[in-house]
């Protein structure tokens, strides 16, 4: 008998300003079909950024709200903000047997490696940490006191890459893209 194939979890980490997000939207630009799925969070919207298409964008009462009811499959501060997964679109997707993409934090991975250990776990690094502090500060959306910030938080998530199942390194986008496509079995 064959054995099933099911769909896996896929968990995008690494340090803010490597590029997940620009990865993430250049594969779904040729390949639309992948799910992303879409985090709530307590930080404000940038410019551009949609309420139900970037984030669900929500303040501190209904975070609460959304941990006291058990909707987040994880959750965890970042940079003096809070962010979460919500469960029920994930678990939805996973059982209709689509594969599912998460682009979250290193201590949300690791939440999720403990809470579905078939997940598995992509850290996405700089080419260099002077690239990484040029992108972080060249995307121009936080302030030089948040760049510190997520500069201190990179230094963790940057220890932390062998707890990952795999390595991609962003110098090129499209080739990311390309090796997340393939690891999550899309193409
Ligand atoms: N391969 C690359 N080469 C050069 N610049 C890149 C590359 N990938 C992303 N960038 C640029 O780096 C900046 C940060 O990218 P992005 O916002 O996607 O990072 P992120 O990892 O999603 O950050 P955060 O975790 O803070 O949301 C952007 O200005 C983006 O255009
Ligand atoms: N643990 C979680 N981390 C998340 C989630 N959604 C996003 N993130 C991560 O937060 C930082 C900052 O994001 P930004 O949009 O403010 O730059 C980044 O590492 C994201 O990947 C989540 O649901 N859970």
């Amino acid at each position: 008998m064959a054995a099933e194939v099911r769909p896996r979890l896929t968990v995008l980490s690494g340090p803010s300003g490597v590029g997940k997000s620009t990865v993430v939207a250049h594969m779904r630009k040729v390949h639309p079909e992948v799910w992303l799925s879409v985090s709530a969070t307590t930080r404000k919207p940038r410019p551009g950024e949609r309420h139900g298409v970037h984030y669900f964008f929500v303040n501190d009462d209904e975070f609460d709200k959304l941990i006291a009811n058990g909707e987040l499959l994880e959750w965890a501060e970042f940079a003096g903000n809070r962010y979460g997964t919500p469960r029920g679109a994930v678990v939805e997707r996973l059982e209709n047997g689509e594969p599912v993409l998460l682009e979250i934090d290193l201590q949300g991975a690791r939440l999720v490696r403990d809470s579905m250990p078939d997940a598995q776990l992509v850290f996405l690094a700089p080419p260099s940490w002077d690239e990484l502090v040029r992108r972080l500060t060249g995307r121009g959306t936080e302030s030089a006191e948040v760049i510190q910030r997520r500069l201190e938080s990179a230094k963790v998530e940057l220890a932390a890459e062998s707890e990952f199942d795999t390595t991609l390194v962003n110098t090129s986008v499209e080739d990311v893209a390309r090796e997340l496509l393939a690891l999550m079995e899309v193409v």
